[in-house]
């Protein structure tokens, strides 16, 4: 059973030679595609593209709830979410991996959680990243000399749409890189006491700069670094202890009313 799920975002659409693939149905409908499990550096890992095989799925209607439950049922402890970012600040450059810390809401109409009640649960969410993974993919970037960010907060906008020049200047105040599909998938990871990482891919300035970004060039500029995404992930993943000390399952001990 894979202990590891990644979910790849724009322009990611495979990591490894699948050995298998397993149709997932669940109680949220099914996922953005068949689950293909297969391994990294000697570790089973499952995944699924979050826009679906033929990016069908834009970010506000991707099945965040379905895709994490897959991977749960799986057996899935811990989850990797490859994005592709705008960046808020001069010093995230295109090119630049982020191993995000922190997250600011500005989604409008998603499907936050699995306790709708009569369950209901309140999850903790101060320090959302797994810290161990973060640790991890961090310091393998650094070795494998990347430009990466140890930090940074990701402000999760609803989308289809780019942000106007007006919101873009706000978000600057307080973020430092700006997506589309971070929120709900790590809360829902959450509130099954599964560990969440970010890997994001800085393929933008936004809007705030001189040229206001646009698809075709997120894309361009996620397939120019797919490579660093994959290189990452060949030489982290192996170094995932698979027992967690990370604390993030401890979440659920308080979380249920
Ligand atoms: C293709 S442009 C906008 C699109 O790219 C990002 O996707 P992901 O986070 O899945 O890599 C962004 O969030 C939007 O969904
Ligand atoms: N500038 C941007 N805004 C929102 N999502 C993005 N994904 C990549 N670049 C983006």
């Amino acid at each position: 059973m894979p202990k590891i799920g990644i979910i790849g975002g724009s322009g990611v659409y495979g990591v490894f030679e699948p050995k298998e693939t397993v149709k997932v149905h669940t109680p949220y409908g099914r996922p953005s595609a068949p689950v293909e499990i297969g391994e990294i550096g000697g570790v089973e890992v499952a995944f699924i593209p979050r826009h679906g095989k033929h990016h069908e799925f834009p970010p506000h209607e991707v099945p965040y709830r379905a895709n994490i439950w897959a991977l749960k049922e799986l057996g899935v402890e811990r989850v990797i979410g490859i994005t592709a970012v705008g960046s808020l600040r001069e010093e995230y450059k295109p090119g630049d991996i982020v191993i995000t810390d922190q997250f600011i809401d500005f989604t409008k109409k998603r499907d936050y959680t699995f306790y709708n009640g009569p369950r209901v649960a309140h999850v903790s969410m101060a320090d959302p990243f797994c810290p161990e993974m973060r640790r991890i993919f961090y310091e393998t970037a650094k070795e494998l000399g990347f430009s990466v960010h140890e930090k940074g907060t990701y402000v999760c906008i609803e989308g289809p749409r780019f942000s106007t020049r007006a919101e873009s200047f706000m978000f600057r105040q307080y973020a430092h890189i700006i997506g589309m599909t971070l929120v709900p998938e790590i809360n829902l990871a959450r509130e099954l006491g599964m560990c969440y990482a970010n890997i994001a891919t800085v393929t933008d300035y936004d809007v705030w700069a001189d040229k206001p970004v646009d698809a075709q060039e997120v894309l361009k500029v996620m397939k120019e670094n797919n490579y660093k995404v994959q290189e990452l992930l060949k030489k982290a993943v192996p170094r995932i202890p698979e027992e967690r000390k990370c604390g993030c399952a401890e979440v659920l001990k308080t979380m249920f009313v």
